[in-house]
């Protein structure tokens, strides 16, 4: 019925590296040059994981000319997902942290396992960064004005209960029932005629995606700047110190 399915590998935890943005949004061009195919359906293949976001090593003990060029690819990404043209449906199987619940947000439906492990939210202001302004345009746009600047400015991170009620995801189903149900759902949108649909998208996103593409260049200023304060580096080793601790 022209759907693929598109399955996040990056072990253990699905992190975005620089290598795995870069996969992603050239499959993503390709399916989105390819005809046949409206729709995509996101998901992992990690155990327990959708996506732990964006790669913190990344961003952490690198030179600004690295931070720049992992900055622009997450943009790219942030933009092909956001203005595609084709149906998105994430099935969140797992964790969903950050620039993983980023991902979950730019898809036209989410639908999440009811396992109270699993959580989703952007928690960056816990790891002592910032969430980026076109982040927060979208988590306003889902959550509406209120509820973003609560969660963002206290890291959230929503069991699937919690992510429901606030509207971060669509749904929550059993853990068997997240495939079948994003599948079933993304039929529900494929029989929306394509050219009115993505209109509307257009419609719905253009103001969100073009504030960022005016601004490209001035962002990546502001992330390079920001990620290399000796500060926020000192922020972020303490996080990865705290998760290798976690593991005991
Ligand atoms: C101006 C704008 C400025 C800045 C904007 C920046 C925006 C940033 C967006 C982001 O996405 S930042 C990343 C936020 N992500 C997180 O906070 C998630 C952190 N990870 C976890 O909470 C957990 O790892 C988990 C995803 C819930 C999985 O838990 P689990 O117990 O299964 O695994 P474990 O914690 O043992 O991790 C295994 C292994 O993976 C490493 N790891 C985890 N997350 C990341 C990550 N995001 N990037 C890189 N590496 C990560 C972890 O350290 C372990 O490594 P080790 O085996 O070497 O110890």
């Amino acid at each position: 019925m022209g759907v693929a399915v598109m399955k996040l590998r990056n072990p253990p935890v699905n992190s975005l590296s620089l290598e795995c943005l870069t996969e992603f949004t050239i499959s993503l061009e390709k399916l989105e040059n390819d005809k046949s195919i409206r729709g995509v359906i996101l998901t992992s293949e990690c155990p327990g994981i959708f996506s732990a976001g964006l790669d913190l090593l990344e961003m952490y003990g690198r030179n600004p000319a690295h931070y720049a060029e992992y900055w622009k690819n997450v943009q790219e990404l942030w933009l092909r997902l956001y203005t595609s043209n084709m149906i998105l449906v994430s099935a969140i199987n797992g964790a969903s942290p950050a620039g993983g619940c980023l991902l979950a947000l730019c898809c036209d439906y989410r639908v999440m396992a009811d396992n109270p492990k699993y959580t989703i939210g952007l928690n960056e202001s816990l790891l002592g960064i910032v969430a980026p302004f076109w982040f927060k345009d979208m988590y306003v746009n889902t959550i509406g004005h209120r509820e973003a600047e609560r969660a963002l400015q206290l890291g959230t991170l929503f069991s699937p209960a919690e992510a429901l009620k606030v509207g971060v995801v669509d749904e929550v189903v059993p853990e068997d029932q997240v495939h079948s149900k994003a599948r079933s759902v993304m039929t529900k949108w494929l029989a929306i005629p394509d050219h009115s649909r993505q209109l509307t998208k257009n419609m719905m996103r253009k103001a969100t995606a073009d504030n960022l593409i005016k601004q490209r260049e001035a962002d990546i200023q502001n992330f390079t700047s920001f990620i290399s304060k000796d500060s926020i580096q000192k922020s972020l080793h303490m996080y990865l110190e705290k998760l290798k601790q976690k593991k005991g």
